[in-house]
């Protein structure tokens, strides 16, 4: 059992259940004796705050994994939401917004629900509640739960926690990057040939867009790549380049909610988090490029078609 997962166990005898908010689980002495959370710094209690909830979502998750589910659709007849991400999402929000009433929210089903999707200069977390819903709602347990934290519109820290393998990866601007316990590093793979790529497929699929994606994949393979995989989950895509588990990863369709944690994470593990046009990420375009290496990403941009998801901002 993984060293979060026994945690996660003692979190949950020290509480009532799984309804309870990880903050009573603090308080029954369940204190988290964080190590990767580093002394004096500003934001600790937020980021020790996110771990507890992140396990407490991942315990809802993962029993609700293989249970019957009722599920809905977005933007696309395969873009799915289930009761269990209405029911995380509103887990973390109103623990958070208990703890600390000033700061302010992104959450992937909120925004769906009309909410606006701003980042100001306000303490704000952006939380993406199931990572995986496809992935989730078929039983197939690739699932995360990402918490990512901004102040200035500056990414603070990353935490995803994977729910059915009890990963837990965080990510502190400065302070490095862990999977569990241990430090994060990405590869130094510079070139598309022999690199291991990751992507996802993102919601559209109307003939353009799908011809569009597999002539991206397509290039990549006769670039003799290694691999390409689709994993169906952003975030834990994004925490293999950060792990070194891949090299890179490019994905059109995904949001902020996907990004904010993970690319922390990355970064701290050494690697980079671009545009897919080669310039600097924007956190609102539904775009990325992620890699071990500038050149790789660059490489990458090059070669990419663009494929038109708008932003996240734009409503
Ligand atoms: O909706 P969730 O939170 O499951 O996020 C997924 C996106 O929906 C996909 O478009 C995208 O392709 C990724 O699979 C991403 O993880
Ligand atoms: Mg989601
Ligand atoms: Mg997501």
């Amino acid at each position: 059992m993984t060293y979060w997962a026994e945690r996660e166990e003692r979190a949950m005898k020290s509480s009532e259940g799984a309804g309870r908010s990880a903050l009573s689980a603090d308080r029954d002495g369940e204190k988290a004796e964080l190590n990767i959370v580093p002394a004096g710094d500003p934001w600790k209690e937020c980021m020790e705050t996110a771990v507890q909830l992140a396990l407490r979502a991942g315990q809802v998750i993962k029993k609700a994994l293989t249970e019957e589910k009722r599920v809905s659709t977005k933007t696309s007849v395969v873009d799915l939401v289930t009761e269990t991400d209405h029911l995380v999402e509103e887990l973390i929000i109103s623990a958070l917004r208990e703890k600390f009433p000033s700061h302010k929210f992104i959450g992937e089903e909120s925004t769906s629900a009309g909410s606006k999707c701003v980042l100001s200069d306000s303490p704000t977390w952006i939380i993406d509640p199931i990572d995986g819903t496809c992935n989730f709602v078929h039983r197939f347990p690739t699932v995360a739960v990402s918490i990512g934290f901004a102040v200035n519109q500056e990414l603070e820290f990353g935490v995803i926690y994977h729910c059915t393998n009890g990963n837990m990866y965080t990510g502190r601007k400065g302070h490095g990057a862990f999977c569990n316990q241990e430090r994060l590093h990405v590869t130094q793979e510079t070139g598309i040939r022999n690199a291991f790529i990751l992507t996802e497929i993102g919601p559209k699929r109307d003939p353009a867009t799908l011809k569009l994606f597999l002539g991206n994949m397509e290039k990549m393979l006769q670039f003799q790549a290694h691999g390409i995989r689709v994993i169906g989950s952003s975030t834990l895509a994004l925490c293999h380049i950060a792990s070194g588990a891949a090299d890179a990863y490019y994905q059109y369709g995904l949001h902020c909610w996907d990004l904010a944690a993970a690319t922390v994470i990355i970064r701290e593990a050494g690697g980079v988090v671009i545009d897919t046009t080669g310039g600097p990420l924007d956190l609102m375009s539904c775009r990325v490029i992620a890699a071990g290496t500038m050149e790789l990403a660059q490489s990458i941009a090059q070669m990419l078609q663009t494929i038109d998801y708008g932003r996240d901002d734009e409503n």
